[in-house]
Order: C-alpha cells, then structure tokens, then sequence
C-alpha cells in the first residue's frame, strides 16, 4: 500500500449526545437533560486491521459503531470512510455506500423471519442486483463457512440463538464487505462455535477492517489493537504490533498519551 495512503476510517473529535425526555414533561424554561454517549473520540482504522472495542456497558461502544458503519450521524465531529465525510452524504448514498462497504452484525441480529437463512443470508446481494442463482450459491457458501450447510432452508424461528447469530455473521460477510461493524459477534456462542466464527472473521480480514465491540477476553484476543472505552472516552488504544518498540514494551498509557488530541 502507497504510503500516503489514507487510513480506511478516519473519527475525529466524534462526539454524539441524546437528548432525554420530551420538553411536554418539563416546565418551558427548563432544558432538556443530555447524554453525551461519545465525547471527542479521534481513532483511525486501516484496511485488514482487526479492532476489539472494549470497555463496560453503557461506555459508548456501540455509539461509536453506529457512527463508524453511517447508521447514525455525529452530534460533531466527522467520520471519514475511505477519504469520504459520511456527513457529505445523502440518505441515498449513505445507504448505497453501507450497502457496498459495510458488513454488519447487530447485537439481536436483525434477521427476517419469514425467509429461511439462506434468504436471510442473500438479501444484501438482492438489494446490490445479482442473480438469482448466483445469489443462492454464494449464500449457501457463506452458511456453510459458519457451519450451517444443513440448515439453509430453516426459518430463523427453527433455529436456535447461536444459529441466528451466525447467520446473521454470515449476511455482514456475504458482499465481501471493506468493512465489518460486530456487536458482540459471539455472545450467544458456545466456545468452540465462537472459535470457529472467530477464524472466519480472522480469515476475511486480509483487507477487510473488522471492529468487534465485545466483552469477551477471547473476542479481543484475535484483533491487532483494542480500543477502550469508559463513560463515552477513550482510556486506551493498544496496538499489539506496537508492544515493543525501539524504546521498549509500550504500556497503555503511553500509548494513551500518544493519542492525546483524543484524550481529554
Ligand atoms: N437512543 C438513545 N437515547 C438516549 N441515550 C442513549 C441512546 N443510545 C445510547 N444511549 C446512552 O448512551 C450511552 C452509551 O450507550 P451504548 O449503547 O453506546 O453503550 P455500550 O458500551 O454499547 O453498552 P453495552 O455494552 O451495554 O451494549 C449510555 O449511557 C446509553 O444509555
């Protein structure tokens, strides 16, 4: 890759804040209370690396991976995909380009009850125009890579929780996305499922960004670099390539540090 290649993904100062309750329940003058979810988080994401996002429930997690796939729009700050500012985007396009670009798995998985999983599976290639059978030979090849080749045809209500959850796996890769937003990818697992879904996610990532929002020590463990989150702030960003560098092993608040611009 030329060096002067941008970062895939580029989150400068991203902050994103909710706005609580409805003015009807507070006098007129009162103001509305805040959340503030994010709270000016700067990270680049380069292409094939794998992020763990770590940190405890309600730290922003899946804020930020809401803002990172443009399924949500930032409060301030910009998020960069490729050197395109989501924010310059239409609805349209921002749909085209999650459609194209991005793989995800949501935390309930999202899938459509009435078709079976290989149409679960195929539904993003509909929407991208491809054909029928090429559709269906595609989507079969992804189910039986997170070891569902025997359930194709079930509805998801016929299969189990861990089931679900790998189909869903299996739609977020099924475009050969540029990027996979997981949250909580192996939650509903058991071990050995979850290694094999693991290695699927490692085997895509040769240039493909994946960034797995977890609380699995196992799930962080395949990822090159895990971000921490605390009360919407980033606390660490630990690279594993970077744990020992000329000066010696980098400990995570040196590595915070360097990112200070971030860290306030
Ligand atoms: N739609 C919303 N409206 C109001 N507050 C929200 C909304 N979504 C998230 N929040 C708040 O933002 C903060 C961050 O939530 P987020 O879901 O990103 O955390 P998380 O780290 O993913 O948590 P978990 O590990 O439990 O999934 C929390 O305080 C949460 O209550």
């Amino acid at each position: 890759m030329p060096a002067d290649t941008p970062p895939l993904i580029e989150c400068q100062n991203l902050t994103r804040s909710y706005t609580l309750g409805t003015q009807r329940m507070l006098s007129r003058s009162a103001e509305r209370p805040t959340v503030t979810a994010l709270d000016t988080i700067s990270i680049s994401i380069d292409r094939g690396e794998v992020v763990g996002l770590s940190g405890p429930s309600g730290s922003g997690k899946s804020t930020l991976l809401h803002l990172i796939a443009g399924l949500d729009t930032p409060t301030s700050g910009t998020v960069t995909f490729d050197g395109t500012d989501l924010k310059t985007l239409s609805g349209r396009r921002r749909t085209k380009h999650r459609l194209e670009n991005v793989g995800i798995v949501f935390q309930h998985f999202h899938l459509l009850d009435a078709l079976s999983a290989r149409g679960n599976v195929a539904l993003p290639l509909v929407e991208l125009g491809i054909k029928k059978r090429d559709r269906r030979v595609r989507a079969k090849e992804l189910l039986e890579a997170v070891g569902l080749g025997d359930r194709i045809t079930h509805k998801p209500a016929q299969l189990s929780g861990g089931e679900q959850q790998r189909v869903a796996i299996a739609r977020a890769l099924v475009t050969n996305p540029r990027l996979v937003i997981a949250d909580e990818p192996t939650g509903e697992l058991d071990t050995e499922t979850g290694a094999q879904v693991l290695d699927r996610f490692k085997s895509v990532a040769e240039d493909t960004a994946i960034v797995l929002a977890t609380h699995d020590p196992e799930t962080l463990a395949i990822a090159d670099r895990v971000i921490s989150l605390r009360d919407g702030k980033l606390v660490a960003d630990t690279s594993k390539s970077a744990d020992i560098s000329e000066s010696g092993p980098r400990s995570q608040t040196e590595s915070v540090s360097s990112q200070s611009n971030s860290v306030q």
